[in-house]
């Protein structure tokens, strides 16, 4: 697999607390990767490392081939929307059009400006009069613009409403058609994930607890509805990733590459939000010895 993002063994330390330990992933190149996980799993360091925003504590991490923010040709390959769409309150969207073309060598000043034009916003309005969606917009422009060949998004539709944020990913999606870009998307809402990603990250308290292309990780996960039974009982080649049972009743959402041919079961197919948050609610005790699952077809 070619990779976009190497990390191994990434930790970030501050003072005594770890924001991020021993962190080990791949991210492929030549899609839009969804980063998932629950609150401080990690997902910002992570992305924040990526960027050179941070430095590891441990471990390393490889971005494009290079160091991260190692000199200004790394710098220019990789754009980053940071989770609150950072913009300069007292500048105006001119006047960041200006900053980017002056800051970024590759910077396609027409796509801006036909962004800029397209989202009916006042070239001379300062961005702190901006709408939060305006504002994501704008950093999604300067991002875009700079042309990088990996672009880095850390929640950027968290505060908006749901027809911004459709509009917003629907942009997103037109520049990834346009320009071949990689994208690495982190995002709570599932849903939106599910629209414009290709490919999933599930991260839980720095590991990789699922990875894989959308379509092989929901065919590759079956809900098992019937009588109770223990998930000893189960195949070995059908890893349970969550169950639950009443008196009578067992339900399994469990992984296979196999056919499920046991009568006694009735199989449905859970939806991506089901996987994921069966992933996610895996108790991180167990979190040392279950195998990493990854999923490529
Ligand atoms: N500057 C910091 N100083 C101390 N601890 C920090 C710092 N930044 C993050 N952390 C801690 O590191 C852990 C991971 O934080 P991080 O922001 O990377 O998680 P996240 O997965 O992005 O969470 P969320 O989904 O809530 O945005 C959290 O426990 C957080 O409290």
């Amino acid at each position: 697999m070619t990779a976009v993002l190497r990390a191994h063994g990434l930790g970030k330390r501050y003072g005594r607390r770890w924001a991020l330990s021993d962190c080990t992933l791949e991210v492929p190149s030549g899609r839009v990767v969804g980063l998932v996980g629950p609150n401080g799993a990690g997902k910002s360091t992570l992305l924040n490392l990526a960027v050179g925003m941070l430095a590891p504590s441990t471990g390393t991490i490889e971005v494009l081939g290079g160091r991260p923010a190692d000199g200004p040709a790394q710098l220019a390959k990789v754009g980053f929307v940071a989770q609150d769409t950072p913009t300069y309150p007292g500048l105006s969207v001119e006047e960041h059009l200006q900053l980017g073309a002056r800051l970024n060598p590759a910077w396609d000043d027409a796509v801006a400006r036909a962004r800029i034009d397209q989202l009916g916003v006042d070239p001379a309005q300062r961005a702190k009069n901006l709408s939060g969606g305006q504002r994501a917009q704008l950093a999604l422009t300067l991002g875009i613009a700079k042309r990088p060949e990996l672009l880095i998004l850390d929640e950027p539709v968290a505060s908006l409403d749901p027809l911004a944020r459709r509009e917003f990913l629907q942009d997103l999606m037109e520049a990834v058609a346009e320009h071949e870009l990689s994208v690495v998307l982190s995002s709570h809402l599932v849903s939106d994930l599910e629209r414009v990603c290709d490919h999933l990250i599930v991260l839980v308290g720095s590991r990789v607890q699922l990875a894989g292309d959308l379509d092989a990780l929901l065919a590759t996960h079956h809900r098992l509805t019937g009588p109770r039974r223990d998930e000893t009982a189960l195949p070995a080649d059908q890893h349970v990733v969550s169950a639950s049972h009443t008196e009578r009743q067992s339900t399994f959402l469990v992984r296979t590459d196999a056919p499920i041919y046991d009568p006694a079961w009735s199989v449905g197919q859970p939806d991506l939000e089901d996987v994921v948050l069966a992933y996610m609610g895996q108790r991180t005790t167990d979190r040392e010895r279950r195998p990493v699952l990854e999923v490529l077809r």
